[in-house]
């Protein structure tokens, strides 16, 4: 308990480094169009980036694009989820970013899920902070006020679907060698409740139960069959499609569309309000064997 405390320190303290406010309890709700201080001749396009996150923001659409560049997988370290929640953070103070499209600069991975480098050999605080890190990812994804549209343009398996999962919306490029899904069963080990939920929430009950039993990574089509992805294109329209479904998206007054999310996403904030248990040191060495 007190590794998890301590931990969760930590986690705070590398976000609080950043000058992000950390964390916060509470959903904002933004303006509904994209403001300029006025006075200012407005700046059309605002750039940030660190060694494993690109951010773009468009202040004239409102719309931000972030782009995973850690090679060779992009694997979820605790460095990477870590800039990971910055980089939205900052983007969610920003009041003119309404809008986030999540892509990979990474040829043919969106995200190969959770960096298996962080779950051995290390001590039980790196593994709290690391656990914290991974919950504290989803709850803000999950639970931002952004519109959120995932632009999938490689394999995502495990944690890369979560965060795929995450989002309001669901593109996938089509390529037969491309896959999505949990499959942590086929690793031996068992997706966390809140990754389940996820899931079963995007494709239902039946199709999840079957598919985390059996830890299945999905063609492109069978994710699109059973409601994975919501939509598929060729590799060379998949920004074009991005910025389409974010512009209808964002259509809608921002209040109605950020407290409806809110009302149909309010269970994130069981795990937010308590972080469950870190899985222990010996269960990471029994399941990856280090
Ligand atoms: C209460 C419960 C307690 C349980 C406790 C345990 C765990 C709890 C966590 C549960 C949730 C887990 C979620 C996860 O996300 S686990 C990670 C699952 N990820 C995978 O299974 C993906 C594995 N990777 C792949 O399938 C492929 O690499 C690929 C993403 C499809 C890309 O293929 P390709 O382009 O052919 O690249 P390579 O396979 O050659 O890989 C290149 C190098 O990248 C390394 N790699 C791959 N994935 C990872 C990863 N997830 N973490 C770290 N490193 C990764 C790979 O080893 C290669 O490295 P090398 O060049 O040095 O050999």
């Amino acid at each position: 308990m007190a590794a998890v405390a301590a931990a969760a320190g930590t986690f705070a303290r590398r976000m609080a480094r950043s000058g992000v406010l950390f964390p916060r309890s509470s959903p904002q709700v933004w303006p509904q169009a994209a403001r300029q201080p006025p006075g200012l001749l407005p700046a059309q396009r605002r750039a940030f980036s660190n060694n494993k996150i690109l951010v773009e923001l468009d202040t004239s659409s409102g719309v931000a694009t972030m782009k995973f560049k850690s090679p060779p997988v992009n694997s979820l370290s605790l460095d990477f989820l870590t800039e990971f929640c910055i980089s939205l953070e900052k983007l969610e103070n920003d009041r003119a970013c309404r809008g986030l499209i999540i892509t990979s600069a990474i040829p043919r991975v969106f995200s190969s899920g959770l960096d298996i480098t962080e779950m051995c050999g290390k001590s039980t605080e790196h593994y709290a902070e690391f656990w914290r890190a991974v919950q504290e990812m989803w709850i803000r994804l999950y639970g931002s006020n952004l519109v959120t549209v995932a632009a999938i343009n490689g394999s995502s398996p495990a944690g890369g679907c979560l965060i795929a999962l995450s989002c309001d919306y669901r593109i996938m490029v089509e390529n037969p060698k491309y896959v999505i899904g949990l499959n942590e069963a086929q690793l031996g080990i068992v997706a966390p409740f809140w990754f389940k939920d996820t899931f079963v929430n995007a494709v239902g009950h039946r199709a999840a139960e079957r598919s985390l039993q059996l830890g299945l990574l999905h063609s492109v089509p069978e994710a699109h069959r059973m409601g994975l992805v919501d939509e598929v294109v060729p590799e060379e329209k998949l920004q074009e499609k991005a910025v389409a479904v974010m512009a209808q998206w964002l259509a809608l007054p921002d209040h109605a569309r950020q407290l409806t999310k809110s009302m149909m996403r309010k269970t994130f904030r069981t795990l937010s309000s308590s972080h469950p248990k870190t899985p222990s040191r010996s269960h990471f060495q029994r399941t990856w064997r280090c």
